[in-house]
């Protein structure tokens, strides 16, 4: 599979979102990222449509709460067929560990099993609120590095984080273990609420395996030129 990017369907209208994927080749693999925001709204229901459409899908719910509920939320999610889901690190593995399970046990007979991916330290988050708010004394690249190897020893599938960290620690992790990165600004682009970025070609060149893109897509004048523009800028030199 080629490294996909994943455009974050963040609407308030399902009507919104068809007329920005309708826009899209139908013949290219399109791989999109269902929210809190339309999942609240539309439920299952968006996912199984999209699905039936053909689009890969990464439903990102980020998990986060005791194991025991974790677990049995999981088994639910995995009924949907979704290529990967997601769950907070800061949950610690044992919920890590029960989110697998969940999935494992209920994804269907010969489907595959969703790749379970770990939230590290939100791209919105900077160097000093993770020392003064978060009360964290690690600097936030060995923060990020310490949540990927818990989640990776818990069994996670990938990390979520900025592609900024990606560099400094993939070798540390087996090649199939995922670095997928939101925090992704086309240059000249602003950085809105998100306050760890790069370009595309940057994340490519710091060893992301996928990129998330909301806002530079969803609210370009163009985005089919927008979405156009930022692979190829992701996928080529
Ligand atoms: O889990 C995510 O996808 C996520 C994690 C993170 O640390 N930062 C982050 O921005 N995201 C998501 O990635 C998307 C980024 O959107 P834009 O900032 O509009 O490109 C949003 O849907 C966020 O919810």
């Amino acid at each position: 599979m080629t490294k996909p990017l994943f455009i974050a369907l963040d609407f308030d209208k399902k009507a919104d979102m068809w007329a920005l994927l309708k826009q899209l080749d139908p013949s290219q693999e399109i791989h999109v990222k269902v929210g809190m925001e339309m999942f609240y709204q539309y439920g299952s229901e968006i996912v199984r449509e999209l699905s039936d459409k053909g689009f890969k899908i990464f439903l990102d719910l980020k998990l986060h709460d005791i194991p025991n509920t974790v677990k049995r939320s999981a088994k639910q999610l995995a009924k949907l067929g979704v290529y990967c889901t997601t769950v907070h690190a800061l949950g610690g593995k044992e919920m890590i560990k029960a989110a697998k399970e969940g999935l494992i046990a209920g994804t269907p007979a010969g489907k595959p099993v969703p790749k379970l991916l770990a939230v590290t330290e939100l791209t919105s988050i900077s160097e000093e609120v993770l020392k003064d708010e978060q009360h964290c004394s690690l600097p936030l690249k060995d923060e990020v590095k310490a949540l990927a190897h818990q989640a990776q020893e818990a069994g996670a599938d990938g990390i979520i984080c900025s592609p900024l960290e990606v560099a400094g620690m993939k070798a540390e992790f087996p090649d199939d273990f995922m670095f997928v990165t939101p925090g992704i600004r086309p240059k000249n682009y602003q950085k809105d609420d998100q306050a760890r970025v790069t370009t595309p070609a940057q994340a490519r060149k710091n060893g992301s395996s996928a990129i998330v893109v909301g806002r530079p897509i969803t609210q370009a004048a163009d985005p089919a030129k927008a979405y156009q523009e930022i692979l190829q800028d992701w996928r080529e030199n």
